[in-house]
């Protein structure tokens, strides 16, 4: 699985977004390293503060099907540039994914920015600083 077809797969995801109240749909596909992939969408509420981003969905879904080895995430949504993720799911992506993963940031008109887990939270705190 390239880059470009983890970003088909991630617009996939998308297409099942359920978002009555920002209308603003984003998906994300999520790569293990033995070559799976999760797909994952905003998911929210009418209790607005419980929506779950795209991915956070994608991340989730994979953890609780016990898939903890990832090898690339992509996101897309319709912005102006490459979508920025948030930073409660850069939080969570720190938690699961290798520093040096590669994660992909697209828009619907094909703009791409390529980071790594460390450049999207730069001193990120982690499962590490928990041991003492
Ligand atoms: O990277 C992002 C940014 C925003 N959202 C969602 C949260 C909410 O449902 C909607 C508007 O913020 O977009 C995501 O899923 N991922
Ligand atoms: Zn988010």
């Amino acid at each position: 699985m390239n880059i470009e077809q983890l970003i088909e797969e991630a617009g996939k995801g998308r297409e099942k977004a359920y978002v009555p109240y920002s209308n603003f749909p984003v998906g994300a596909a999520l790569l293990t390293t033995d070559g799976k992939v999760y797909h994952g969408c905003n998911i929210e509420n009418a209790s607005y503060g419980l929506a779950n981003c795209a991915e956070r969905t994608a991340l989730f879904k994979a953890v609780s099907e016990g898939d903890k080895q990832f090898a690339m995430l992509a996101v897309v949504a319709d912005t102006e540039g490459p979508v920025s993720p948030c930073g409660a799911c850069r939080q969570v992506i720190a938690e699961f994914c290798p520093k040096d993963m590669k994660v992909v940031l697209v828009n619907l008109n094909g703009n791409i920015k390529e980071m790594t887990v460390e450049e999207l939270l730069p001193f990120a705190f982690s499962p590490e600083d928990l041991n003492e």
